[in-house]
């Protein structure tokens, strides 16, 4: 389409605005394709700030001055007048349950056709932003564990995939730990499904408070979990299992349970697939538990 070179420079963000010029002959369609392509640009936490950046560049398209421009954003309601315009934002997060609004105050009162044709361009970019934002709960909801709030099993296949051709390519081994919890069942069976759902998620928040920020933990289903760890050798694999215990062995909540856990862990060797190193990892745990649990071992 012609415009995407002569309205639109799309190498580089600041040069990807409508030139002004030629904004007012716009059509919809060409400005929904235009916001389509800004989106597909941007990293979805930008998008707040890009929310009103896109708006901005746009009002020239309704005759608007950018001069005494004051855009904010607003929870709640507020009163309309000509020279504070209320746009709600739609798909965006919301504060105490209320829709955060976009207002501008506008130096100079708005004629209602200029007023109508901002609320039209800030719907169509609305739309395509509720789309976005909805595309990325979809795809957050498909690696995350509702529960724990840590990746999932298929945020773990993906992270081990990254991990391994980063090994490959740095010749920088990594580490994975396998941690079951002993004497989950127990919970379950005494004090009811709910209290092994806490157990679960205070065990993932301890998980999460104990490693490095260079470490990443997954729920990997049930009461186990994996831990991709930055570790090149054995002995800080096993410092890592060890200060992992020692937070779970120090809950007064998890002991008075009777939880403690198991770990099994395998440092990466060249060709390992997530398959073998994983099963390493397992086997080291098999070994933990089936000579009386709360320890750890690596492969
Ligand atoms: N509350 C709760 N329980 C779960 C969930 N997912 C799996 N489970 C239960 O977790 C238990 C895991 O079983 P095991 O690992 O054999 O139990 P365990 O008592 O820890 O056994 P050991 O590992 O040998 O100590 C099963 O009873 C599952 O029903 C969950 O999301 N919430």
């Amino acid at each position: 389409m012609e415009f995407s070179t002569s309205v639109y420079d799309s190498t580089h963000h600041s040069s990807f605005y409508p030139r002004e010029s030629q904004a007012h002959g716009l059509s919809v369609s060409e400005l929904t394709v235009f916001i389509n392509r800004l989106l597909s640009t941007l990293e979805l936490e930008e998008l707040g700030t890009l929310y009103f950046q896109q708006l901005n560049a746009l009002l020239p398209v309704a005759g608007l001055s950018l001069t005494d421009f004051d855009p904010r954003w607003v929870y709640g309601n507020a009163k309309i007048s000509s020279t504070l315009i209320d746009l709600p934002l739609q798909g965006s997060a919301s504060k105490g349950g209320e829709q955060a609004h976009a207002y501008y105050y506008i130096s100079s009162p708005l004629s209602l056709s200029q007023r109508e044709i901002l609320f039209q361009l800030h719907d169509l970019f609305g739309k395509q932003v509720k789309h976005a934002v909805s595309h990325s709960r979809m795809k957050s909801m498909a690696t995350k564990d509702g529960l724990t709030e840590l990746g999932n099993r298929i945020a773990f296949e993906q992270a081990m995939i990254r991990q391994r051709s980063w090994a490959q390519r740095r010749d920088e081994p990594f580490s994975l730990l396998v941690l079951d919890l002993d004497n989950f069942k127990q919970v379950n069976d005494t004090f009811g499904h709910s209290e092994g759902d806490r157990v679960l998620a205070h065990v993932a928040s301890r998980l999460v408070n104990v490693l490095r920020n260079e470490d990443e933990p997954f729920r990997y289903g049930g009461d186990e979990f994996c831990c991709i760890l930055d570790c090149q050798t054995e002995q800080q694999l096993l410092c890592a299992a060890e200060r992992i215990k020692a937070s779970i062995s120090s809950s007064d909540y998890l002991v008075n349970l009777g939880i403690s856990c198991s770990l099994g862990g395998a440092l990466y060797r060249v060709g390992d697939t997530t398959h073998s190193m994983f099963d390493r990892a397992d086997s080291a745990l098999y070994k933990v538990k089936s000579s009386g649990k709360d320890d750890y071992q690596a492969a």
